[in-house]
């Protein structure tokens, strides 16, 4: 089978439980592969996806071979594929741009963060970069609050020729300029903002789906949530959740049919608790009044590896990509992003988006 070519931007948990991933899956057999949405994708199996280049801008992974950033601190999910051998993918510094939040600097020992002193790659140089190494797809990882930068390799991705998934809230592939394009360009979309396997967004998005299935009205609820990965720790400044919380929001509240007041409804990243680590915790209150107007309500605590869980959309995500483009299909890919991103470009019921997404691998619809 063909690889896969992609380039990753952002070394991180998430990027390190997907490369795992790629080498856990290599030599499973179907039957005793567990954790995937897919084995196979139109003949794709998670070995399948190679990654051809990286960028990140700390000076602990900078220069590192790909396979072995992944184990650098910051990093700290669990390892689940330990000794991966060199990939001869060196980690490129990237642009820093707004891609740190200026109180990183701060943290603890095993967070303190340094900006690697190689010079910052312009728009030119990463586009030289994806072209010469035959990157297809270009994924974004970038930390919450990114906007800047999130844009920045968008364009790279346009100009380079490479699909564009983006895992983080900026809203690039549901922004109909954004698509439209890409869509002149042929090039294909999934984004924005990846939804867990089994996470805090699809958990509640279920709950509110049946809330409204069983006739009962939600009044208020809640999502609280905690880590102690970069993650949390990146949205401790709350000026970088601005599109997080509309992302998060918005993926329960378009379940809904009717809005609920803002007043009633509270999602977001709630705290960072150091030894957590990649461990998050959700914390779901939800109330409503059943027949005859009785109130009733959901208390519920899930705790999940947050990057593995990421990672498990991710493997599907790219190879729906590499279909769109081999498809010849450009701009927002509908289906895979309802079915993996809390903010894709049109919001349908995760059982719809399942669908949705057989009917695309199938061949039977076009995005
Ligand atoms: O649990 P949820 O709401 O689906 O969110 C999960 C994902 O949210 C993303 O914003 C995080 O960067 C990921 O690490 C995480 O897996």
């Amino acid at each position: 089978m063909e690889k896969i070519r992609v380039a990753i931007i952002g070394i991180g948990n998430c990027a390190s439980s997907l490369i795992q991933g790629i080498y856990y899956y290599a030599d499973k057999k179907p039957e005793e592969a567990i954790g995937l949405m897919h084995w196979e994708i139109e003949g794709y199996k998670p070995s399948d996806i190679e990654v051809v280049a990286a960028f990140d801008i700390d000076a602990r992974k900078v220069g590192m071979d790909v396979n072995e950033a992944i184990y650098a601190p910051p990093n700290c999910t669990t390892v689940f594929c330990p000794d991966i051998k060199p990939s001869g993918v060196k980690v490129d510094m990237g642009c820093v741009l707004d891609g740190v939040a200026p109180h990183m600097a701060e943290y603890p020992e095993n967070h303190t963060f340094v900006v690697s002193d190689d010079s910052e790659k312009g728009k030119e140089d990463i586009v030289k970069i994806l072209q010469d190494t035959g990157a297809e797809i270009l994924l974004n990882y970038l930390p919450v609050g990114s906007e800047k930068a999130a844009r920045f390799y968008a364009e790279c991705a346009l100009d380079a020729g490479c699909a564009y998934i983006n895992c983080m809230p900026v809203f690039i592939v549901s922004d109909p300029e954004w698509s439209a394009r890409f869509e002149e360009k042929g090039i294909p979309m999934v984004g924005d903002d990846i939804k867990a396997q089994i996470g805090a967004t699809i958990t509640h998005r279920t709950l509110a789906n049946l809330f409204r299935d069983r006739g009962v009205e939600l009044e208020r609820t809640y999502q609280l949530n905690t880590g102690g990965n970069t993650d949390f720790l990146n949205m401790l400044n709350r000026d970088r959740l601005d599109s997080k919380k509309e992302s998060k929001t918005e993926a329960v509240q378009s379940v809904l049919g009717e809005r609920m007041d803002p007043e009633n409804i509270h999602i977001g990243p709630s705290d960072y608790v150091p030894w957590q680590k990649d461990n998050k915790l959700c914390f779901l209150r939800m109330e409503g009044k059943t027949f005859g107007d009785v109130p009733m309500n959901i208390e519920l605590r899930l705790s999940v590896e947050d990057s593995p869980n990421s990672a498990g959309c991710v493997i599907d995500a790219i190879r729906c990509c590499k279909l769109a483009l081999e498809r010849g299909i450009g701009g927002q890919l509908t289906s895979i992003s309802a079915y993996t991103m809390k903010h894709p470009p049109e919001q349908f019921t995760d059982d719809e988006a399942v669908q949705m997404v057989e009917e695309f691998i199938a061949g039977e619809r076009e995005r």
